[in-house]
């Protein structure tokens, strides 16, 4: 299909009711910007121009070539800037990495670029900009590079006059005069309307914005600190109002659960490698960890009656007092491993903080990259901790300040936190940090690179935080390249221990994986086709960009197909939303961006879609992951461009041969044909460091039996 026929076939008539109502001319801001109204139109004010446009700002506007993805191109975008996209003869998805150079500066300078939509999940910048967002046909999703934008000003206007016109407001002040919200969808595939709500410019557009999306070394995607100028209602930016409805605090919904899967018991099969020094012996049971009455009740009434292999290892590892790196693959209860031996300290030892305390100084921090992740967290720490004095506490971006402070004094001990918001409210005095003696990085790949790397860095650093050597600090992931493995040094004591059970980087098994030869033009006939088939049975699927995300969300609804979307340009509540109508099964397709590949423990997610491979193959690894969850089976199903995808042909192949999945012919073909000597599994070295990069000696052992203990490595002491 050409691109004509590309935009012929969405710009059709049946469209209208899924796309969003705009008028540009409904929008308007002061002479100085400063003041941004808008009034909501009805869907009946809808014609073919509005929609038109939606497409055109979505960056399907005629004469686009689709899928290009030359990291080099986009080096040189960062430099000239962003002005790829979307416009007429503009690409479309690039995968070019705006490198390692962040863009802290030129905030303003995007003005000078006025009319040019940078957003890319993959270049993600520093999250600036994303202006507001009317362009006619202009609007790029640029290109890979540059994009300083950040979070997308997206654009297409019209949200519903509620208090998040507050939380715009500001925004729209730096970001440009139109839109304000992102992308509202509610498919339903039975004619509700897909709203983009416009303008994911909006709060996260214009200003630096929280939780940024920014691009790292490795074309990573993570995010942006708002602390370095985010939602915090400081100086700059917008005031964000948004007050997440607390958790369901009856006793069914903090212990509810999904059952383990048929493959559960397998886990005992998989050979764990302990390296370091000392490390305890492994214990079999929950009994053996002679852990408090009121947390083994709360194990209990959570469904678990038998130790995974990473909490086999870990628990006693954590116990013990030492500081650990442990990597496991997804889905197998790393969340537990670390919570439960920390809140039995806590219980042992007593707490501090509590409500009649002027300031609160938690004893344990949790840090996790997305918000959504870090509410997971919570939710468990709050199942685990139920019926004890430590109260755990949530605090994320996206959400008022205010209550996150107003969590935090009612007393706080555990401090689940995404990096920027918890930045944050150390600036402001809201926590000390005095007392921490936990500190515990989850994806804790994703929290050292170049994205989180730094405010991680701050963390450690901040006044009051004490050293490594005077606290624990844990860290788990199911990937950890190696050269991640080395920054982490930083962060622990030199006599750290480190955990992999099963390969390091590896996929879950209980996945089947298939790949498929998919060119860019016949993804969307084929997800449909797979989707049809497949039926209501959940379903992820990822995207590479937010506007894809909304775009491919769009088209699905338009095929009657149930759908929602969950990406970096939606307002807070409404990823929330999202992930509710996913997991409830209103919604059973959830379109995603990789904010949502990490961590997710949704139950019965049988697919996973990659309609765009990602850049990294644990990106890869992570993605496949919401699927095949303790011990169930799982499909995912990987749409190979070899226009586009090639650079993941060897580590791909490596992935699926590992896990003992087939391998198609083709691909090897084009892995073999893109061989490159020396070749590490990924596009950034190593992904597999199948060992503890400290190369000490290790032991192999099927979980469940304790290992021996690692000699001396001559090149430990290196690490500190
Ligand atoms: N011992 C256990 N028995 C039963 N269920 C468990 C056990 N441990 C964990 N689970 C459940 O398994 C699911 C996956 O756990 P969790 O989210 O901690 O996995 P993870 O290893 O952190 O995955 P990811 O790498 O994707 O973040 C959760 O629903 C959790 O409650």
């Amino acid at each position: 299909m050409g691109d004509e026929d590309w935009e012929a076939e969405i710009i059709k008539p049946h469209v209208s009711s899924y796309v969003p109502v705009f008028e540009k001319d409904r929008y308007f801001s002061g002479a100085n910007g400063d003041t941004f109204n808008r009034t909501p139109t009805s869907s009946s004010e809808m014609d073919d121009g509005p929609r038109r446009d939606h497409f055109m700002r979505s960056g399907f506007a005629p004469g686009r070539s689709l899928g290009n993805r030359d990291a080099g191109e986009s080096n040189k975008r960062e430099i000239t800037s962003t002005m790829g996209g979307f416009g007429v003869g503009k690409d479309f998805g690039n995968r070019g990495f705006s490198n390692n150079k962040f863009e802290e500066g030129d905030r303003f300078g995007f003005w000078r670029e006025a009319y040019n939509d940078c957003e890319d999940n993959q270049t993600r910048n520093r999250g600036f900009s994303k202006r507001g967002g009317y362009q006619d046909g202009n609007d790029s999703e640029a290109s890979g590079s540059s994009r300083r934008g950040g979070r997308g000003r997206g654009g297409f206007g019209l949200g519903s006059p509620n208090n998040e016109c507050e939380q715009d407001e500001g925004t729209q002040r730096i970001g440009g005069p139109f839109g304000s919200k992102r992308p509202t969808l509610s498919g339903s595939g039975n004619g509700d309307i897909y709203q983009s709500r416009g303008g994911s410019g909006s709060r996260r557009g214009g200003y630096k914005g929280l939780n940024e999306e920014v691009i790292t070394s490795s074309g990573k995607n993570s995010w942006k600190s708002e602390a370095e100028g985010g939602e915090s209602g400081d100086t700059q930016g917008p005031k964000v109002t948004y007050i997440p409805p607390p958790p369901p605090e009856d006793e069914d919904s903090i212990f509810a659960h999904y059952q383990t899967g048929i493959n559960f018991d397998k886990y005992d099969t998989i050979l764990v490698e302990v390296s370091g020094h000392d490390a305890p012996p492994a214990i079999l049971t929950f009994e053996e960890a002679n852990l408090c009455q009121t947390l083994n009740k709360n194990i209990a009434k959570a469904g678990y009656t038998k130790l995974t292999p990473v909490q086999k290892y870990s628990i006693p590892i954590i116990l013990a007092g030492r500081d650990l790196m442990a990597c496991a693959q997804t889905g197998s209860g790393k969340t537990a491993a670390f919570l439960l031996p920390i809140l039995a300290h806590m219980m042992r030892d007593g707490i501090t903080a509590s409500r009649f305390k002027e300031l609160q100084e938690p004893e344990c921090i949790i840090v996790a990259p997305t918000r959504e992740l870090i509410n997971q967290i919570y939710l468990e720490a709050r199942k685990f901790s139920f019926g004890t004095c430590v109260r755990a506490v949530v605090i994320y971006g996206g959400t008022q300040l205010g209550h996150s402070i107003r969590q935090i004094v009612q007393g706080c001990n555990v401090l689940c936190a995404t990096p920027g918001r918890l930045m944050d409210i150390i600036g402001k005095e809201k926590i000390g940090l005095r007392q921490v003696k936990y500190l515990i990085l989850d994806e804790a790949d994703r929290m050292l690179d170049m994205g989180f790397g730094p405010e991680m860095k701050k963390l450690i650093s901040c006044p009051g935080m004490p050293s490594k050597e005077q606290r624990q600090t844990l860290m788990f992931s199911a990937t950890f390249p190696e050269e991640i493995q080395r920054l982490a040094g930083e962060f622990l004591k030199s006599n750290y221990l480190f955990v992999a059970v099963g390969q390091v980087g590896g996929a879950c098994r209980d996945v089947q994986q298939t790949t498929l030869q998919v060119g860019q033009y016949s993804k969307r006939e084929k997800l449909v086709e797979i989707l049809r088939n497949i039926g209501d049975e959940r379903t992820m699927v990822f995207v590479e960009t937010k506007k894809k995300a909304d775009f491919i969300a769009t088209f699905l609804c338009q095929e009657k197909i149930s759908t929602t979307s969950i990406h970096g340009d939606r307002e807070q509540r409404e990823r929330e939303q999202a992930l509710g109508d996913f997991r409830c099964g209103k919604c059973p397709v959830l379109v995603a961006t990789s904010v949502a590949a990490r961590g997710l423990d949704i139950e019965n997610v049988q697919h996973v879609i990659n309609f765009d491979l990602p850049s990294t193959i644990d990106e890869y690894v992570h993605r496949i992951g919401r699927t095949g969850r303790c011990g169930n089976t799982g499909r995912a199903i990987s749409f190979f461009d070899p226009e586009s995808d090639s650079h993941l042909a060897q580590s791909l192949v490596k992935v699926l041969s590992d896990a003992q999945q087939d391998v198609p012919a083709w691909l090897e073909e084009i892995a073999f044909s893109t061989f490159v000597p020396g070749f590490g599994g990924s596009t950034r070295g190593n992904v597999f460091a199948s060992v503890d990069t400290r190369k000490g000696k290790s032991t192999l052992n099927t979980a469940g039996f304790s290992s021996s203990q690692t000699p001396n490595p001559v090149d430990d002491e290196s690490w500190d």
